[in-house]
């Protein structure tokens, strides 16, 4: 039985903020714990709407909402925008940011300090980290000691694409798929309340669970047995262009959507059909004839 029985229909304000505690109780419970990006208020709000249980301010928006070609050139301070904006739109999910690239690998130190801007700047809950070798395993371990909690990711993982061979699954090879699943369980021993496994199949996603006993486990591309799953919210809404990963579904064609709203708005404006009389402002006579007497028109 779910603690939030019917909690995509609850209203926003009767629903209790979720914490860590509430995320490990739908684990226990069995209850699929929904994730999803965000980047801005509109997208926020959309997500609290929906009830999700944990929102997630990705460096994917460095692709997204920013238009680079992949997530490496994201900075702190772009991300502390987009995290900014979302925190204005939530309520009630927890709340995770990206550390982006190149913030958090050089010390220890590196990693706390940008973890704390992300909760004391920007009002994050928790921040995601990539990779579990074990120098990233020391940077998750570095901030939760810090008081952050810290979200893993691995299998597929976005930053360091160019050493895995670009965006493909990884765990193919038992040898691989044996380092992912010892990766997963680091990252648990570290510390980290939730780890991403992202483009894995799903045997190995099945391996890495039955050792996850206290970490939430999200997937994306990692198959149904993870304790709940994550899109990227423009890969879901189809506010793309291309299809996208094998992993993604669409829900909605919001793209598409958003070119005819704007073409039929162009084409009004060309055809002088808008603005109609309806989208203007009154004045009374006497003032228009005040105006020329002013004006000596
Ligand atoms: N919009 C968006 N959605 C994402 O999920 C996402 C981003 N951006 N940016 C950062 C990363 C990149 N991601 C990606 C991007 C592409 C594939 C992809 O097309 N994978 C191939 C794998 C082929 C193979 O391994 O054989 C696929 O067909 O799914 C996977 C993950 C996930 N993340
Ligand atoms: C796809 C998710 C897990 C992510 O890391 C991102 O949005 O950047």
């Amino acid at each position: 039985m779910s603690s939030r029985p019917n909690a995509s229909r609850a209203s926003s304000d009767e629903r209790a903020p979720l914490s860590l505690p509430a995320l490990r109780a739908l684990k226990a419970e069995g209850t699929p714990v929904v994730m999803v990006t965000a980047y801005d208020y509109p997208s926020a709000v959309a997500a609290e709407h929906a009830g999700a249980d944990i929102v997630l301010v990705g460096d994917s928006g460095a692709m997204t909402v920013l238009g680079y070609d992949s997530t490496v050139p994201a900075t702190v301070d772009e991300m502390l925008m987009l995290t900014r904006a979302t925190r204005r739109g939530l309520r009630t999910p927890v709340l995770v940011t990206d550390l982006p690239f190149g913030s958090y690998e050089v010390s220890d130190e590196q990693a706390v300090e940008t973890a704390m801007r992300f909760v004391k700047e920007a009002g994050a809950h928790a921040v995601k980290l990539e990779r579990g070798e074990p120098t990233s395993v020391a940077r998750a371990a570095a901030i939760v000691a810090a008081g952050i909690p810290v979200m893993g990711h691995i299998g597929l993982t976005p930053q360091t694409a160019t050493a895995l061979g670009g965006y493909k699954a990884q765990g193919r090879v038992g040898a691989d798929a044996a380092k992912i699943v010892e990766q997963a369980v680091a990252l648990q021993d570290a510390g980290c309340f939730s780890v991403v496994l992202e483009c894995i199949p799903s045997p190995v996603t099945e391996a890495i669970m039955t050792r996850m006993d206290r970490a939430v486990v999200i997937g994306i591309g990692a198959g149904p047995a993870a304790d709940g799953q994550v899109l990227v919210f423009h890969d879901l809404l189809g506010i793309r262009e291309g299809k996208g990963a094998k992993f993604v579904k669409r829900y909605a064609d919001l793209q598409d959507a958003m070119d005819a709203g704007v073409a039929a708005y162009a084409d009004e404006v060309r055809s002088r059909a808008y603005p109609a009389p309806e989208h203007g402002y009154a004045m009374p006579d006497d003032q228009v004839a005040a105006m020329k007497a002013a004006l000596g028109d």
